[in-house]
């Protein structure tokens, strides 16, 4: 079987076109959607996302701030930084990229995001209403596994999806919103026992681990969509996806490759989430 290679990077353009077109309409309206992203310290990974996100901001037509703090950045500062934030009205996103160092609670700054701005999705208030079905800003790399399963014209509705890896920010989201697509989805982590068993019965895996090339063609039903959302750094310097690429296309319908994949969609989605931040802000939407 010769798999489709589901790329992300033209997913990713073409939603980005579609964007700029609405930003330049906006415009004519006096609207520009503003993004905020906070980094604390000089994590070299979290350096290049930031300036990608500043890049993407550059490229849309959005207006954008990158406040770039030092590593001893007291969570007083940062709170004080994020309130500041909820109130400027040129921002409708705010991001602060994680991870932050050891000092600061994630969780206090992130509950101090307006849901509003919240444009990561990770706020209590927008998880809590993604699990209830109703409308929120829906967490970006889960959203973007949507829509690059969708846009490349794959069925969701009626498909058994199993995805493996519970984490609040990939395995729990994206197993939502497979549900809210009408999947039937199993969901597989360190403690299933019948892993490769359950695996093999998807008709889309999804696979957020955490460990470099784990699942290999034995875990894949002949035909299955695979979603690699593994990014794992090699010793090499080579990034390597939670799935064994090489073996894996041997027997999946269509499979993303890492890099390429479900990467280029995370800052894609953060894109459209401030443009509808933006939109909601002026009661448009
Ligand atoms: N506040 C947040 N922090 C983090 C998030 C997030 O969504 N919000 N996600 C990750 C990092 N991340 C965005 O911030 C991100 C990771 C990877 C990519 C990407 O395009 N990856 C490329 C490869 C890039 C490379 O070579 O290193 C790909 O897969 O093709 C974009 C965004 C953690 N922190």
């Amino acid at each position: 079987m010769t798999a489709t290679i589901i790329s992300g990077k033209q997913v990713s353009e073409e939603i980005r076109k579609g964007i700029t077109e609405e930003v330049a309409q906006l415009k004519g309206q006096g609207i520009v959607p503003g993004l905020a992203v906070v980094l604390v310290g000089e994590d070299p990974a979290s350096q290049v996302y930031v300036r990608n996100k500043e890049k993407a901001c550059h490229d849309l037509g959005f207006y954008s701030e990158v406040h770039r703090l030092s590593a001893d950045t007291s969570e007083e500062e940062l709170l004080a930084l994020v309130d500041r934030l909820n109130r400027q009205m040129s921002i409708n996103g705010i991001l602060v990229q994680l991870p932050l160092p050891g000092h600061i609670d994630e969780k206090k700054v992130i509950n101090a995001i307006s849901v509003d701005k919240d444009v990561d999705g990770f706020h209590p208030v927008n998880v809590g209403n993604l699990v209830i079905g109703d409308d929120s800003l829906l967490p970006c790399t889960p959203a973007g596994v949507i829509e690059l399963i969708k846009r490349t014209g794959l069925e969701i509705s009626g498909k058994h999806a199993v995805v493996i890896g519970r984490s609040n920010i990939v395995g729990k989201p994206v197993s939502l919103l497979l549900q809210r697509e009408n999947a039937t989805v199993t969901m597989c982590h360190s403690r299933t026992a019948n892993m490769q068993e359950l695996a093999k019965q998807a008709d889309i895996l999804v696979v957020a681990i955490g460990r470099a090339n784990f699942i290999d063609a034995s875990y894949i039903k002949e035909g299955a969509v695979v979603i690699d959302v593994g990014m794992n750094r090699l010793d090499s310097g080579k990034l390597a996806g939670d799935v064994d690429f090489e073996s894996a296309k041997e027997v999946s319908g269509a499979i993303t490759p890492v890099p390429g994949g479900v990467g280029p969609m995370t800052i894609t989605m953060l894109m459209q989430n401030t443009l509808l931040s933006a939109k909601r802000a002026h009661g448009l939407n």
